[in-house]
Parts: C-alpha cells; structure tokens; sequence
C-alpha cells in the first residue's frame, strides 16, 4: 500500500463491527500513530433484539483475546452462563438423543474455553465498554447509510441524513440486510427469507414448576420444529426460549409486530404467536416445555435470513465482514465466523501494509471462501431439521441423531482449536526491489576479519550512505560487525564495572534465582550447566528477559511460556540496572534494525513487525581454565533477531568463516558486536546468515560478556517463512552448490518438526538447559533429545 489506511470506516456496530475496529486498533496501531476508526450505526441507541447467542470455544477465545471476555466476566450473572454441553432431546419421547460437549473427558473446555450462553445486549455492551477505552475508535449513532463510492483513492459513505463520510477503507458489517452490500457492493445479492423462523422469549425460571430437564442449554426436537432452552445467565434465573419453526413468507406480514400498530392490532398478533406455539409443541412430553408452551409468554417473532453464497465481498476500497458478507442460517456459531473474520482481516491488513489493498482482500477472500462455503452447506442441513415433517421421517432424523452427533465430533472438537490470532498468514511476495537487490548483493566470499560499522555515521545524513553500504556487505557477507559510536558507552562500562560484585555473591544467593525455578529460563546457571554442541560450557550467568511481559496463562500456546517474569539476584541496585541496560540497548537495536532496512533499501519499518514481546540479556563469566576448553561451544544464535554483545578486553571470542576457519573477534574498546541470529536468518531466507561463533576459556585471568538478544515474534510459523524463503531463493541464480555453506551447524527454525519460532526457540532452551527442561517440560525434553535435526 502507499500508505496504510489511517481513516477506516466501519458501518454497524454488532459483533463484527465492534470486532473488527478493536481487531484492527490492535494490529495497525503500531504502524499507523494517526489511526482513526469510526463506526456508524443506523440506530439511536444500542439494539436490544437479537436473545441470547451461544458462544463457542473458539469465540471465546477471540472474545478474550480482544480483551471483550474480561469485560463479560466482570458483569457479574448478567456475563453470560456457561455451558458444559447443549443437549438434544426428542420432545416427542422426552428422552436423550445426544449432545455437543464443550468440555473433554476430564472436564476441560477446548483450549481452556467450555461454551457460554450470554444475551446479545449484554455481550454489546461489554464490546462497547472496551471500545470506550480504545484511543482511536469513536461509534456514531443515528446514521443509517444508503449508498457509497469511490472516489479519487477514497471511499465514501452517503448517508439518509444527506451527510457523508470519507476514509481509506470502508468495511460493511452491517448484517444480513447490509445497506453496504445491497447499495454499494453488490445490489444483485439482496437477503433472501429461508422459510424459517425464530419465536422466542424469556421466561423466569421460577415460574416453571415442573422439572427444568436440562443442565445448561438443550436443543429439544419435534416434528413441527425445534425448541431451544437456555439459560442465559450465570444465576439460572431467567431462560431464553426459541422455537425455530418453518413459517411461510405470506405469514410473516400477518404475524409481524409494529410499534406503530394499535393496541388491538398487537394484541392479535401477540394471541397469534402463541396459538402457533401451542398447535406445534403443546403435545411434547417434555413437562417444562409444555408449561413454557401454555404460559402467557409473549412470543417474539424472527424471520431469518441469509445471503445467498458466492455473492461479492469487495471492490476497491470495501470490504462487507461478517453477516453482510455470508449470513447463513445460523448454526450457533454466526458470532463466531465474524469474530474469525474481524481478527483475520486485520492482521492480513497488517502484514500486508507494503501491498495494495486489492491484495488485502484477495490474500482475505483466499483465507475464507472455502471455508464459508462449506460452513453453508453444513447449516443448511441442520436447518433442514427444523421443517415441517412427516411422522416417519422425523422417527428416522430422532434415530440417525446420535449418529450424527458422533460422527461429527472430531470436526468439531478440530474447529474449536481454530485460532485467528494464531494461524499461518499467507505471506505477501516479497517486492521487486528487494529481489534486485538481494540477486546484485549475494556475494559468495569469504572473510579473514569482522567489520567495524559506526552507528553515528550511519544516523548522520552527510555519512549515511557510505556506512550503510559497510553495514551491507558486513550483514550480507560476514554475518558479524562491530558497532561503533552508540552512544551508550557509560552505560556498558558501568555494568561491566558491577559484574564481578554480582558473579561473588555468596553461592546461596545466586543459586536462590536459580533458572531452575522459572519455565522461562531466566535466572542464574552454574559453571558447568549448560550444553552446548552436546559438550559442558565452562561459564556461569544470569539470563534475563524484557520486563513487563504478559504472563503465559492455561490456554496460550504452550511455548508462549518463554517468555516470563525475572529473578533477580538479591543485590541491591541489580534489577534496575538490568532494566536500564535492557531499555537503552533495545532502543539502539530499533535503530540498528531500521539501518539494516535500509541498506536494504527496505521500507525502514520493514523488520519491526517480527520483533518478539521479549528479549534477554545475559551476564556471562568464564573462569579462567586449561587451554583450549570450550568457554561456550560452536553454535549459532537462535533466540531472536540480531545479537548484542559487549565484551571486555580478554578476547576469546571466534567465528567461523566459510572456509571453515576461526577468525578472532578481539576486543574494540567501546564496541558491541552485533551478530545475525538465526531467526533474520529464517525471515531473510537464508540471505543473511547466521555465523557460527564459539568463545575459547581463558587461560589466565575471568572474562566478562553481556550479550543481548533481540527476540523474534514466538508465533511466526515456518510455513510463512518457508514460502517467503522459497520465494526469494528462487530468484537467486546460485548453483546448488553455491548455496551450500561451508560448515553448517543445523538450524533448528528450518527444520518442519517445529510448527513455529517460538516451538524451536523452547527445544533449543531445553536441550541447552537440560536440568530446566527436565523440570518444566518432561514430555518435551524425551522428546526433543530423541529427535536428530536433519
Ligand atoms: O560471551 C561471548 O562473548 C559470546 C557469548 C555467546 O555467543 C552466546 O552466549 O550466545
Ligand atoms: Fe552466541
């Protein structure tokens, strides 16, 4: 894209609108500071109708993850009751024909989500209360819109009141009747009526005598239609009823209730309501639905409708999320396929925000076509259930329902693991220029020495180019530099100067941080704990990580778990200068990354989106020992992004070059050595490579380091990076043998066993840090050690 929309339009704020702009707050606020999303409701006030929804495991999860759940929970009852199964009964029998579980075997929900009956109204207004402490979102209500176009790069929104709205992307979510789809997008694909509809009301549960036959949410079955019943909040005091009946369009008029209709009028229409009920479902045997059946509820009716599929979702600059786009009958989970939608399409806006928007849309439609489609075809026949039917034909559905529910479970249970936030993007080609210059750029050489880069003269604009071109061939052909001028000079010296105070400490008080007791490895390992090339370190250090992280929880990624809180050894003064240095040396690293774009000729913003939540520092002892010992043995580094190290004036520290030689890196006073790690290894295909270095023990006297690793995002899979990867490389006309390195150490990012950084960042900590591993992890751990890399 030129720019990233920074004016967006949303149109409706039902779940997929509001969805939607905290979606898109979350993913485009870090590149776009001047965001502005307005959402535009046709109604004055929020619209109480809709009764209450069922939410999936996975809308749950969504829900969370956009910050709505926490909001839900905190409305005490009213949140929402949660739901372990929504059973089926045969009304005709009373009896029990199966159920959907959301829980497993031991109880659990799927991915630490069960299901949760909530009103629509309540679920709104928790949406709405996040949406208020959303900076850049603003809701206008009373704005009912009748047309649009585009116009010169922009798209603009007509409104009924002869106002009009103007912003680089509109986005429909305006429901199954969408004003965008029927008078912008695609006039020819209006909502059609299915033939059925939905009759419901609320009932106090202590106005039913009989026994209430179900634990949280049933589906009840007859041959005149279904009954569902429902709690809806976590108290059980009220239950929603909803009769889902076949209904011909000709009765819809006749049964339709109008605010402006007389008081006679309604009252027919409402008396009409109930005798329909009554002649379907007054037969059951089912006590309490036959009580709810004969009480004076009043009976609201909903005609549902859909869009018919493989209508139109976008043109330029427009796009219709949710119902507007691909409302079906609803199988429960309606709320669940915008949710989907709203998350999805954001982080694709995201990770598409070099391309045009028209790439957008399509790298969208090529997500979710298929599976939209074939979620129709699916609610149509579970809609089919609730025609009118034969007395034998609905014996053979009662019979075949079990089955059914069975069969159908792993596809379900499967469904339920779906994560938006979490799924392989399709990966945007890389632009041209980048292939240019990657194809004028490989240089396939060798180097005796590590290049010095100045990061002063690179900030300077009367110097720039000349060390960005350093920088490039450093980054290109050695994988190694030293860092010169950074500015934080004061800072490295003064932590150096505090490192031997911190490495006396008494044995206890170390080993009371122990990297023992932390899933994150992070803390203090002794000499001789730590493997690396399955040989012991002779060092000892404290790891440390970003401050402030989200902590992992039950249901996040089992490797999120990596990132975590720190120890800090008991010495006064220590977690502030850990803080400090971690704050000043990862700004540098923002700035030193944006160099690298650029000499890349990359938008400077290029990398940033790969950056991970966490990243870690090290403070590194190696004692002296006998000649020759393996301070830290041959390896490449694999936490992240680039490294950072400063070390002091000992030496020790080797690469490998291509011809498999070790080439000193001797100390520079006032430098940091910046390496490439094996994650910008992945993300750059294999152009910038990651150099194997080792540090040869001292002999004579301690050597001191402080290595920082700028960690990559956990949740980048290896399929986005394999398709980039292989995108590039072949472009690149190297002979098969030229590609080959020299001497390789195997990288553990581009092996498939690993779904993605964050698994392959968790098997390297594991197998460095055996005695951790063991502890935490113990399936992992048999695991990994078992496996080879090939
Ligand atoms: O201590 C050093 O100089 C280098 C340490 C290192 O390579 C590492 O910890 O990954
Ligand atoms: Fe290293």
């Amino acid at each position: 894209m030129d720019s990233l929309p920074h004016n967006i339009i949303i149109v409706g704020a039902g779940i997929a609108g509001i969805a939607s702009a905290l979606a898109l707050s979350r993913e485009l606020a870090p590149f776009v500071p001047n965001l502005t999303i307005t959402i535009y409701e046709r109604h004055e006030i929020l619209s109480t109708s809709g009764g209450a929804i069922n939410l999936t495991p996975v809308a749950q999860r969504h829900l969370a993850q956009l910050g709505v759940l926490e909001e839900l929970d905190r409305m005490g009852p009213e949140g929402g009751a949660e739901v372990d199964a929504i059973e089926f009964y045969s009304m005709r029998s009373g009896r029990s024909v199966g159920s959907i579980d959301f829980v497993d075997q031991a109880g659990n929900g799927f991915g630490g989500y069960k299901g949760r009956r909530v009103m629509r109204i309540m679920l709104s207004i928790a949406m709405i209360t996040v949406v208020e402490r959303t900076r850049n979102i603003d809701i206008v209500y009373g704005k009912k819109v009748v047309g649009g176009e585009e116009h010169e790069g922009k798209a603009v929104v007509c409104f009924q009141d002869g106002s009009k709205a103007i912003g680089d992307l509109v986005i429909g979510c305006d429901g199954v009747h969408s004003a965008v789809r029927t008078r912008w997008v695609d006039p020819d694909c209006p909502s059609q009526y299915t033939g059925i509809s939905f009759l419901q009301t609320t009932i106090p549960s202590q106005t039913i005598s009989s026994p209430i036959h179900f634990r949280s949410s049933a589906m009840n079955y007859s041959r005149h239609g279904s009954i569902l019943t429902t709690y809806c909040d976590r108290n059980r005091e009220q239950i929603f009823a909803a009769a889902i009946v076949q209904f011909s369009q000709e009765d819809l008029s006749y049964h339709k209730l109008e605010p402006t209709q007389d008081w006679a009028t309604q009252d027919r229409i409402r008396s009409a309501l109930r005798r329909q009920m009554q002649d379907r479902f007054s037969k059951t045997s089912i006590r309490c639905i036959r009580e709810m059946v004969a009480s004076k509820a009043d009976w609201m009716l909903y005609p549902v409708y859909q869009v018919r599929p493989g209508g139109r979702w976008c043109l330029n600059r427009v796009i219709l999320l949710g119902d507007a786009a691909h409302a079906m009958p609803p199988r429960d989970e309606s709320a669940a396929y915008a949710l989907d939608d709203a998350i999805l399409f954001a982080r694709l806006l995201a990770r598409y925000r070099s391309e045009p928007l028209s790439e957008v849309f399509d790298a969208y439609e090529g997500l979710r076509r298929d599976k939209i489609n074939h979620a129709f075809k699916e609610s149509g026949r579970m809609w089919d259930r609730n025609r009118d039917m034969g007395m034998l034909e609905s014996r053979l559905k009662e019979w075949m329902m079990p089955l059914y529910l069975r069969s159908h479970r792993d596809e379900r249970e499967a469904a339920w693991e779906f994560d938006a936030a979490q799924i392989t993007l399709p990966t945007p080609a890389p632009s041209d220029d980048l292939l240019i210059l990657i194809h004028g750029l490989i240089m396939v050489g060798t180097f005796s020495s590590v290049p010095a880069v100045d990061f002063a003269r690179l900030t300077d604009p009367r110097t720039k180019s000349d060390e960005l071109a350093k920088l490039k061939e450093a980054i290109f052909v050695v994988g190694f530099l030293y860092l010169t001028n950074t500015g934080l000079e004061n800072l490295i010296h003064r932590t150096h100067e505090a490192l031997p105070r911190l490495f006396n400490l008494p044995t206890g008080v170390k080993e009371n941080c122990n990297m023992i007791h932390s899933p994150s490895f992070l803390g203090y390992t002794r000499l001789g704990a730590e493997t690396t090339a399955s040989k012991t370190d002779l060092r000892e250090q404290f790891d440390f990580g970003t401050p402030g992280v989200k902590e992992w929880a039950k249901g996040d990624p089992f490797w999120q778990r990596l990132e975590g809180p720190n120890q800090y050894p008991d010495q006064p003064g220590s977690q502030r200068l850990v803080e400090d240095y971690i704050c000043q040396i990862d700004s540098l690293a923002q700035g030193f990354m944006h160099s690298v774009a650029e000499c890349l000729t990359l938008p400077t913003d290029t990398f940033d989106d790969f950056k991970g939540n966490m990243s870690r520092l090290k403070f590194v002892k190696y004692p002296p020992s006998t000649a020759n010992s393996q301070g830290v043995g041959p390896h490449k580094d694999s936490a992240g992004l680039f490294t950072f190290l400063s070390q002091d004036n000992t030496g020790g520290l080797q690469v490998l070059n291509k011809d498999g030689e070790w080439i000193d890196v001797p100390p520079v006073e006032g430098s940091l050595v910046i390496n490439i790690q094996q994650g910008f290894e992945a993300i750059t295909g294999g152009i910038c490579a990651a150099t194997t270095h080792r540090v040869i023990a001292p002999t004579s006297k301690t050597r001191y380091s402080i290595p920082f690793f700028l960690g990559v995002r956990l949740d980048l899979t290896l399929d986005q990076l394999n398709e980039s990867a292989a995108h590039i490389v072949r472009h690149i006309p190297l002979s098969d043998d030229q590609k080959k390195r020299a001497v390789d150490v195997p990288s553990e990012f581009l092996s498939p066993l690993y779904s993605c950084f964050g698994e392959a960042h968790l098997r390297n900590r594991i197998l460095s840090h055996p005695d951790v591993g063991q502890q935490w992890y113990p399936e992992l751990y048999a695991k990994y050690s078992r496996q080879s890399l090939k």
